[in-house]
């Protein structure tokens, strides 16, 4: 098992030391001594999981879990209660707030470690699986579900803190006539080479780019307002051409090439939510296809 990030919550002092020195140096272990700090600290690290005191002067342990397991950022983390209060009701609410496992203390070293193994062990297969339900098999790149899920994070958060965010539609060009003069096989080979194309282009900060459908792709820029989405826009239009795929049965080029719809939030016709955004990055894309394909249109 690889090493994880620990963190451990606890107003005791001794405790906090003894559990670092019980599960270090195999994992990297932090401590702090209040949920309040926990809250503080989380906000700017990541942790595999939490080892979690109920007793502690301000936040108790089962307030701390509940807000744990309210936020979509710290949801995911498992977390561990290591408390002194050892009656069966303790431990049932504790499991019932989310908490993965209860230990009593005095608790014995090798019991933390196991108890500390297998969560790890269940959180390394969870994400696993969250990933390889997040990647489209054919391209390797992120899928449909994984955009739907991150727009709509990305959506709450631009429309929280008043930043641009920008989505591209991205489609290829005549690709029924490329899989019908190619085969089916060579389109799949091209459907992999524009994938990591794009995604190769769509780097610079949270920007990511998804495969949205069959021979189309959508790439999200959060904090993106028109002028820089349309810019990597053109980026990305050149260099599918420069890519030069073949594709002599296009009328619009001899080789392969993409039309986009742009739109931005905010933009002049503000768009309410993630999906009108997407519509209007649609009727750009219907547009681009409407003026001969292999080029952009921005939809306000
Ligand atoms: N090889 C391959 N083809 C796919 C895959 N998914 C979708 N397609 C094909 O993509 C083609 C999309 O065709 P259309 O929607 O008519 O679009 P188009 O031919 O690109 O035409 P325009 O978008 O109007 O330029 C269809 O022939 C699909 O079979 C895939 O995973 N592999």
């Amino acid at each position: 098992m690889r090493s994880a990030r620990i963190l451990v919550v606890d107003d005791d002092e001794l405790n906090r030391v003894v559990l670092e020195k019980t599960l270090s140096p195999k994992h990297k272990v932090f401590g702090v001594e209040s949920a309040e700090a926990m809250f503080e600290w989380l906000a700017t690290n990541s942790v595999d999981l939490i080892l979690l005191d109920i007793v502690m002067p301000g936040m108790d342990g089962y307030e701390a879990l509940r807000k744990l397991k309210h936020d979509e950022r710290t949801q995911p983390i498992p977390v561990i209660i290591i408390s002194a209060n050892d009656s069966l009701v303790d431990e049932a609410k504790g499991l019932e707030l989310g908490a993965m496992d209860y230990i009593t203390k005095p608790f014995g070293s090798a019991i933390v470690r196991a108890r500390v193994k297998n969560q790890l062990t269940i959180k390394q297969k969870n994400d696993l699986l969250e990933m390889l339900a997040s990647i489209d098999g054919l391209t390797e790149i992120p899928n449909r579900r994984y955009f739907d899920e991150q727009l709509s994070r990305e959506w709450r958060r631009s429309v929280r803190a008043g930043l641009p965010l920008s989505v591209v539609l991205i489609d290829i060009d005549f690709f029924k006539r490329y899989n019908d003069h190619y085969g089916h096989q060579r389109g799949d080979e091209c459907l992999k080479k524009v994938a990591s194309t794009l995604v190769a282009n769509c780097q610079r900060g949270s920007d990511f780019v998804a495969r949205y459908g069959g021979e189309e792709f959508a790439a999200v820029l959060p904090g993106s307002e028109e002028g820089t989405a349309m810019a990597l826009a053109q980026k990305l239009k050149r260099v599918i051409e420069e890519l030069n795929v073949a594709h002599i049965d296009s009328p619009v080029a001899d080789h392969v090439t993409i039309s986009m719809g742009v739109s931005t939030y905010p933009g002049f016709g503000d768009a309410q939510s993630e999906s009108q955004l997407i519509e209007r990055a649609d009727k750009g894309l219907y547009k681009a296809k409407q003026q001969g394909r292999n080029t952009i249109v921005f939809f306000a």
